[in-house]
């Protein structure tokens, strides 16, 4: 028999997702039904899904419950599961919002990435620390057809290859990931970010995300970028004793990323429920069928 899912579809800076709320985690997600629902022809269509559960209801968050009601079960598009959402975290707490669970101003949300603080402004731009970036030695290449830049390795707890280059129409269409797999530097894969600069704390970037191909935005590799862009720029906060402020420029928009001298992270930027329906669940078993 035929019944109905509840979802939203959202966007922060136009990367998009499938939202769908399940308080007590009774709704089975297996990777082929994200795909299903994330795929942009036959499905809702999404860089990823954001699964909203209760702390206290899902196994990989029970112990953060205390802190964080929430819990974003964070997936991307192919159905594969990341560690960390930056976007992500700014649209599941406008869903939040939207459905009464919180209200302005600060709360925390759960993630597999440990628990984020949150923001919600007046002016309704959503702010989440993003905790600290680790920047593991160790030389990356990334490489597009013949081309190939050294790129700085930044893990914002998920892992990111960034590539300064002079046009950004170097990023292609095509790519290939720095070596993956258990002997290469990124044995879980990688995001891939390519950057220009726009002038003093200005970047712009084009990004190639695991499990979702090229995307319009992606929150933790614009922090990793704003991470790398710091060192090669000598304004290292941990160093300069001073924050040091990026607004970076992505295809879908603008983020504004801060790191403190204590290592924090801060993101600003935009979250928006843009639909709202049901799935048919006798489709979703078709579809993964
Ligand atoms: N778009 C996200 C990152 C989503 C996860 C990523 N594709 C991964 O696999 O690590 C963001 O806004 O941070």
């Amino acid at each position: 028999m035929s019944t109905r899912i509840a979802f939203l579809k959202g966007h922060g800076t136009e990367n998009d997702f499938v939202i769908v709320p399940d308080p007590e985690n009774v709704i089975d997600l297996p990777s082929a039904a994200v795909a299903a629902l994330c795929d942009r022809r036959a499905g809702i269509g999404g860089d990823g899904l954001l699964h909203v559960v209760r702390s206290s209801a899902h196994p990989e968050a029970r112990d953060m419950a205390a802190e964080a009601e929430w819990f974003m079960d964070y997936r991307n598009g192919d159905g594969s599961i990341a560690e960390m959402c930056g976007n992500g975290t700014r649209v599941f707490a406008r869903y939040l919002q939207r459905a009464g669970y919180v209200t302005e101003g600060d709360f925390s949300i759960a993630t597999r990435g440990g628990v984020k603080p949150m923001h919600i402004a007046k002016d309704g731009d959503v702010t989440t620390g993003m905790g600290k970036a680790l920047l593991p030695e160790g030389d990356v290449t990334v490489s597009v057809g013949e081309r190939s830049w050294p790129a700085r390795n930044v893990n914002m707890g998920n892992p990111h290859a960034v590539a300064f280059v002079d046009d950004l129409a170097h990023a292609g269409d095509l790519y290939s990931p720095p070596p993956c797999g258990p002997a290469g530097a990124y044995p879980e894969g990688v995001n891939v970010e390519f950057v220009v600069d726009r002038g003093p704390g200005h970047v712009a970037m084009r990004v190639h995300e695991r499990g979702a191909g090229e995307t319009r935005s992606c929150g933790t590799g614009a922090c990793a970028v704003a991470v790398a862009a710091a060192r090669r720029d000598g304004a290292d906060p941990a160093v300069t004793g001073t924050r040091a402020t990026y607004t970076v420029d992505v295809p879908g928009g603008t983020l504004v990323i801060t790191e403190w001298p204590d290592g924090r992270i801060e993101m600003t930027g935009p979250a928006v429920i843009v639909a709202e329906g049901e799935i048919d669940t006798e489709w979703l078993e078709n579809a993964t069928r």
